[in-house]
């Protein structure tokens, strides 16, 4: 079974279409990104699966529940870190976790979630007195405490540092080896070649690519750049057989290939 179907999803606010005919299909077990620019309908598109926000028109299935019309026991299987984060200021870390493990059937143990989201150091410090980073790694925690079968991480690593980033993204690869369905926004593109089984590139409410981070936009078939220090200053070649070319050249110094990364096949795809 899809963890996520989506058909045709359709949502205007006042007349003005965010999100104008979306098809999504996530399996259970994936880590799926949703990449595209400021504005593309990505939140809006997240909302609406997990029943927050109405659609106009379209076919949503999460967990083999439609979250328009969703029970409370669908709730408590979804894991939900959004960008405006839960108001908390009057809690210590471990409290606020605590408090949330109330909400699921089978909580995780608020030491381990405190652990795992990296906030030990942190757990009897107020809520309100937590820098950025360590506030979005409480969101993270207050997610996954309720041992979500699905998760919803929108721009989770938003101000992260690079080791808390790193340390999530671990955090991440923990959860869907238990497997956890995970569904991913973030406008980091390391951080969907690190994590993503699969994306779509959403853009002005419309998908207008999907694949693998390997494959998205034909990359694995573009020509790569075959690049060295010759005698006579450096060299660039552009050729689809690099290894061909790097058997000619043997040993030589500073060799480099590269192909289109993600982010100039993103960039490309979405016109700018
Ligand atoms: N509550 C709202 N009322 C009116 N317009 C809205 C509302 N929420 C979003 N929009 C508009 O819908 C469009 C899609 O917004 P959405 O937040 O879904 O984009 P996004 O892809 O998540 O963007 P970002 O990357 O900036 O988070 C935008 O043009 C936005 O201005």
């Amino acid at each position: 079974m899809n963890a996520i179907r989506v058909r045709d999803l359709r949502k205007s606010y006042g007349g003005r279409p965010a999100v104008a005919g979306v098809d999504l299909d996530v399996d259970t077990g994936q880590v799926f990104a949703l990449l595209g620019p400021n504005g593309a309908g990505k939140s809006t598109t997240v909302e609406i699966l997990e029943g927050l926000r109405r659609r106009d028109a379209g076919e949503v299935s999460v967990l083999g529940v439609d979250p328009a019309t969703a029970p409370r026991s669908w709730r408590s299987a979804i894991g939900i870190v959004q960008q405006s984060a839960t108001d908390l200021a009057e809690a210590t870390v471990i409290e606020a976790v605590r408090h949330f493990t109330g909400y699921y059937p089978d909580p995780r143990d608020p030491d381990e979630v405190v652990e795992l989201v990296g906030l030990t150091s942190q757990r009897a410090v107020m809520a309100g007195r937590l820098s950025g980073g360590q506030r979005r790694r409480l969101d993270v925690a207050l997610g996954i405490v309720g041992r979500p079968r699905l998760l919803f991480l929108d721009e989770p690593t938003t101000g992260f540092d690079p080791e808390a980033r790193r340390r999530f993204w671990e955090l991440v690869r923990l959860l869907a080896g238990e497997g956890c369905t995970i569904l991913l926004t973030t406008h980091y593109l390391d951080e969907v070649e690190a994590l993503a089984d699969r994306l779509v590139v959403i853009d002005a409410g419309r998908v207008v690519a999907e694949g693998t981070p390997a494959t998205l936009g034909g990359r694995h078939q573009a020509e790569a750049v075959v690049r060295w220090l010759a005698p006579n200053g450096p060299q660039a070649h552009r050729t689809a057989r690099p290894a061909a070319l790097i058997r000619e050249l043997g040993e030589a110094p500073e060799l480099t290939v590269t192909r289109p990364s993600l982010e100039d096949v993103y960039l490309e795809l979405i016109g700018r």
